[in-house]
Parts: C-alpha cells; sequence; structure tokens
C-alpha cells in the first residue's frame, strides 16, 4: 500500500460538495455534552460511546448506517450545542485542507429529540459555520435538508425555515429513507423551493434505483444528485446525465458502509467518468465514517484505481458544479493546489 507522502498533490484547491454537517459531530464532542447536560446514553465511558456514533464495520443497508447519526442529535439539548458543533465542522474542513465545502444539515432532524424550534435550530447553525469561516478562512456555503423519514409535514416545516433564512441557505436538498418515501411525495416542496430561488440537490439512487434518480431531475428539478449510484444501470439515464449536465455527487466510503456498493473496488466512479458524466467524490459523514476527503481521494487512486488525471478531472468537477456563481469558481481555482499528503 501506499505511503500517504508518496501521494500527490492536486492541480486543484479540496472542495467537499457533499457533507452532512450533523453526521459530522465529533464523537469527543458528543461525550462532552452527554457529560455536560447529564444525558442519559446508557454508556459509562468514551471508549463506550465510540462503536455507538462510529461504523465499526459496515452496516447491512443504509437505515442501520443511519441510525448512528441519532445520537448526535440526542447531545444536541441547547442551541449553544447546535452552534458549536457548526462552528467544529468548519475547523475540521480546514483540517482536513479544504478550501471550499457546503454543509448540509437537517433541522427537524437536530432538533427532534429536545423539541427545538426549526427556525432557531437553522439560525445556530449559521451562525457556528459563519463563526468558523471566518476564523479558519473557509469559504462555506449551507445546504438545507428536507429529512424525507419523518414524512411530508416535518419537510414542509424545515423548509418554512430555510424560506426565513434564505439568504445564508443556498440550496435545498432531501434525505433519509430513500425506499419508504419516495421523491413522488415532495413534488409540492421542491416547486416551492425553485419557486424561491433556491438551488436543488436530491438524495437519490443511493438505497433506491435508477427511476429515483428520474424522479429527481424531472419532477423536483434536481440539477445535482447526492450519490445517484444505481444510474449506472440505465443507459437512457446516463446519456441524460451527460446531455443536461447533471452532478453526481459520490461518496466511496459511505457507499460501501451502507452496502450501496459490495466493494469499494467496484464503485462505479470510474463508469461515470469514461462515460462523461460529471461526477465528484465527498464525504458524507465524515464523523460517522470516520473518512477524511484526503483519504477519499487516496481511496479513489489506491482502490478503485483512478489515474492523477481522473482524480484532478474529479476536484475540477466539483468546483464547476458547486453551488458558486462563475466568479467566484474563478476565484477557487486560482487558490492554492490540494494537497492530498
Ligand atoms: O448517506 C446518506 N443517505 C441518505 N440520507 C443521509 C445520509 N447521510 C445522512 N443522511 C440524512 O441526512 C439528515 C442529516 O443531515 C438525516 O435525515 C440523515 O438521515
Ligand atoms: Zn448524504
Amino acid at each position: 500500500m501506499m505511503n500517504s507522502s508518496d501521494f500527490p498533490s492536486l492541480d486543484f484547491p479540496l472542495v467537499d460538495l457533499h457533507r452532512h454537517l450533523d453526521g459530522n459531530i465529533r464523537p469527543q464532542t458528543i461525550w462532552q455534552l452527554v457529560k455536560k447536560h447529564s444525558l442519559d446514553f446508557g454508556c459509562e465511558s468514551y471508549e463506550q460511546l465510540l462503536p455507538m456514533v462510529q461504523i465499526q464495520k459496515n452496516e447491512p443497508n443504509l437505515m442501520a448506517f443511519l441510525a448512528k447519526l441519532d445520537w448526535g442529535a440526542k447531545a444536541l439539548a441547547n442551541l449553544e450545542a447546535a452552534e458549536q458543533i457548526a462552528y467544529e465542522n468548519v475547523e475540521d474542513a480546514f483540517n482536513d485542507g479544504i478550501s471550499y465545502c457546503e454543509l448540509r444539515f437537517s433541522p427537524y432532524h437536530m432538533g427532534r429529540f429536545f423539541d427545538h424550534n426549526l427556525q432557531a435550530v437553522t439560525e445556530a447553525v449559521i451562525a457556528g459555520v459563519k463563526r468558523g469561516s471566518k476564523e479558519f478562512g473557509v469559504n462555506t456555503n449551507l445546504i438545507g435538508i428536507m429529512s424525507r423519514t419523518f414524512g411530508t409535514e416535518h419537510c414542509m416545516a424545515e423548509l418554512d425555515a430555510f424560506l426565513a433564512c434564505h439568504k445564508d441557505i443556498v440550496a435545498i436538498d432531501l434525505a433519509g429513507d430513500e425506499k419508504s418515501w419516495p421523491g413522488q411525495r415532495f413534488v409540492e416542496h421542491f416547486n416551492k423551493a425553485r419557486d424561491a430561488g433556491f438551488e436543488i440537490t436530491v438524495h437519490a439512487g443511493e438505497a433506491d434505483g435508477a427511476s429515483s434518480v428520474w424522479q429527481a431531475i424531472n419532477e423536483l428539478g434536481a440539477t445535482r444528485i447526492g450519490h445517484g449510484v444505481a444510474s449506472i444501470e440505465d443507459p437512457a439515464l446516463m446519456d441524460t446525465l451527460v446531455n443536461k449536465g447533471i452532478h453526481l455527487e459520490n461518496c466511496l466510503t459511505s457507499n460501501y458502509q451502507t452496502c450501496t456498493v459490495p466493494e469499494i473496488t467496484k464503485h462505479p466512479v470510474k463508469a461515470f467518468l469514461d462515460a462523461g458524466v460529471s461526477v465528484s467524490i465527498n464525504t458524507d459523514d465524515p464523523a460517522i465514517s470516520n473518512i477524511v476527503l484526503t483519504g477519499e481521494y487516496q481511496v479513489a487512486q489506491q482502490q478503485v484505481g483512478l489515474s492523477i488525471a481522473e482524480l484532478n478531472q474529479l476536484a475540477n468537477n466539483a468546483i464547476d458544479s458547486a453551488f458558486l456563481s462563475a466568479a467566484e469558481k474563478q476565484v477557487l481555482k486560482e487558490l492554492k493546489k490540494g494537497s492530498l499528503s
């Protein structure tokens, strides 16, 4: 295996387009909050907490993986905690060498155990990310997630919170239980989001098939797809992705840990590149998966077998598909190159 210090630099700054802020709560912070608020997590020590909040071996499916995120939400006893974990997310991105990241979060997922007001959670997250961006110099944007797992009404309430904070949120996403809550049930939500001028990215083709990706594009107006792994099974869909310039936000380790792909070596990211689909690699839920973005580029090279030119293509695609203006993308491309070692 290659030593990380042998790893070459990229020609582009590192960008993470698919990173759940509430799937990246540090285990140390969860433990700190458990103690501070005397929360009953049924564990006696940090060592006992760790396997509860971090993947040890891969889970049988997406929903088993997502259950790990609940403990982080159960630790958010007040809005100050939500602000803190948002701030720490920017510090983590900085430590990972990321120049620009789009952090996504679901206020209902975060606030449901303490019945926090959704707009108040959204404002706390915005404040924490702003504080972090200023301190660490990482360029950030926020994506509002509607958590489909909890049904259409809660999702509408989340959308209303994002509308109230419109100037600090660039896009709307749909995440959670893709199989039980198909995109068809959220058409009204996305009509409203698009009418308000939000960009659209949708988790699709991860736990469900290619039809879910078609639906996200045709009925929800997605210009980017979270994962989209199942697209590989449908040649007509692959053509549509290329022709419409729909971007796939791939997440290699996450897809392995949720059994979306049987082996990382079998991940279709190379097939997407070969077909001319715009695809990037991202982290998804780094603290849950126990990964960093630089490590995912190494996985892409060492396990998927991508060349340095292909890694550069992924990094360039991420910038091109970021929810930024053309001028902002240009500024980003002129920044220092991403160091992977
Ligand atoms: O890989 C994923 N696929 C689908 N949904 C996800 C994934 N990771 C996190 N969430 C969902 O996003 C919200 C928190 O940001 C939660 O709804 C969580 O279940
Ligand atoms: Zn995701």
